[in-house]
């Protein structure tokens, strides 16, 4: 059963179409990349899935639920990993988990939470003390923590080294792994070919291809996804 179905979503702001009839389906527990460059529609598109923005026309199903009309709903079924989340400098990482499980009926374990995505040993530091790898790890336990059958999580590596985008990397597997469907939305084609089953191009609110990385490259003829999108957004 498809966890999202987007068709035809249309949306402009004071007049100018930012998203130009966009349609894509997110099956159960993949992780679905909604790639593109700056400018291409990405958020906005996101923010029409959790209800935060109306669409102009079409139709937006996030688990057979209207994201319009059942924002609360959604809210408590529907993870976010926010760009650039901004925390109290002195809330602790366990205080944090804490707080926010208290907006969701049935949280996740925090213990649980915090061994899997290797928090345990921070659990007492504050947000404030924290490495930019481990405010992103805080980041997606945030995410999690109401146990959602979705999550979106935006922009995910941006600012870690290399070896943290690979713990992430791993992490966001293991997310999946636990069966809840995973929303990337990158610009980083890299993470996109190494992480998502499916991704969907967008340029100038419109969707050039969906599929898997590896069906792109063998409809293109190119060995990276960096590549691929070079050529599918027609500035080869
Ligand atoms: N609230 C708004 N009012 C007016 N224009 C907006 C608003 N939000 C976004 N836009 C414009 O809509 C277009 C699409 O923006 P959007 O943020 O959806 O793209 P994006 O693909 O997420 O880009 P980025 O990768 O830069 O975050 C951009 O030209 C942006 O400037």
């Amino acid at each position: 059963m498809a966890s999202i179905e987007v068709t035809e979503l249309r949306k402009a702001y004071a007049g100018r179409t930012v998203v130009d009839g966009v349609s894509f389906t997110v099956e159960r527990g993949e992780i679905f990349g909604i790639l593109g460059t700056n400018g291409a529609g990405k958020t906005t598109t996101v923010e029409c899935l959790q209800g935060l923005r109306t669409p102009d026309s079409g139709t937006v199903s996030v688990l057979g639920l209207d994201p319009a009309r059942d924002a609360a709903e959604l809210r408590r079924r529907v993870g976010t990993q926010l760009q650039d989340a901004r925390l109290p400098e002195k809330l602790r990482v366990r205080e944090a988990l804490e707080l926010f499980a208290t907006f969701y009926p049935h949280p996740a374990d925090i213990e649980d939470l915090l061994r899997r995505l290797g928090l345990e040993e921070h659990r007492d530091a504050g947000f404030g003390t924290l490495s930019g790898g481990l405010k992103q790890r805080l980041s997606i336990a945030l995410a999690l923590v109401g146990d959602p059958e979705i999550a979106i999580l935006d922009e995910l590596t941006t600012g870690l080294d290399p070896h943290a985008r690979r713990d992430t990397w791993k992490l966001v597997e293991g997310v999946r792994d636990a069966g809840v469907t995973v929303v990337l939305v990158t610009h980083f084609m890299d993470e996109a070919q190494r992480l998502c089953d499916r991704v969907a191009i967008l340029d100038a609110g419109c969707v050039v291809a969906t599929g898997s990385p590896a069906e792109l490259l063998a409809t293109t003829d190119k060995s990276t996804l960096d590549d691929a999108f070079v050529t599918l957004t027609g500035r080869d």
